[in-house]
């Protein structure tokens, strides 16, 4: 499954909900979420390839006027999926060729327009990334995939994890069990010595 970076800027986080109940209509996972208020520098960063657009000042202030949230959208060809329900960049357009679309309903100008999207594959990574530095990226591994990488990776750490569960008998048994396993994970990432 393809990944997409979305945004719900500023001005239409009031309808965050309403929005994400059309991204499930549509038949998008979303996979990750999150709720961040950008500095200026990283707003500046994220969409540095405008820098010398007339507009750029106006995005940066606008970007980092309020709360705006972030998620990891999953479906088959994600990127344009996504890009087809904003609908084009410009409000005006989209209220005229495409009134359903997420900018034609909540956006209120060129720049106020509601949502982002990434607008390629390469691009959606890159961006994940920098919203999301520990999402991974690879495929969600299904069927036979999954069963081997169970066998191979998870079974023998999770049966321990059980064993220590039936013994210890916590109140938690969920929340206990999960923090075992985030402990004796024997894939922990290891931190290079520079
Ligand atoms: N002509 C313009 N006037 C004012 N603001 C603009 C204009 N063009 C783009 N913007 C703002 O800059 C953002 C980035 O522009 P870009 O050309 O990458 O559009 P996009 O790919 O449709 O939008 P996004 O990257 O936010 O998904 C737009 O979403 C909009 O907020």
């Amino acid at each position: 499954m393809e990944k997409t970076l979305a945004i719900i800027k500023p001005n239409a986080i009031a309808n965050a909900e309403e929005i994400e109940k059309m991204i499930i209509k549509d038949g998008f996972t979303i996979v990750q979420r999150r709720r961040v208020l950008l500095s200026k520098e990283q707003a500046m960063e994220f969409y540095a390839e405008h820098r010398d657009k007339p507009f750029f000042s106006d995005l940066i202030n606008f970007m980092t006027s309020g709360p705006v949230l972030a998620m990891v959208l999953s479906k088959d060809r994600a990127v344009r999926a996504w890009r087809r329900l904003l609908g084009p960049t410009s409000v005006a357009a989209a209220i005229k060729k495409h009134p359903d679309s997420i900018r034609a309903r909540f956006g209120s100008s060129d720049t106020e327009n509601a949502a982002h999207g990434s607008d390629s594959a390469e691009s959606a990574e890159r961006e994940i990334r920098f919203f999301f530095p520990d999402v991974t990226l690879y495929p969600i591994l299904s069927g036979m995939e999954a069963r081997d990488f169970v066998d191979d990776y998870v079974s023998e750490t999770l049966v321990r994890g059980l064993t220590e569960l039936c013994k210890t008998k916590p109140a938690d048994p969920v929340s206990w069990l999960a923090e075992w396993l985030l402990s004796n994970n024997p894939y922990q990432p290891v931190q290079g010595v520079h």
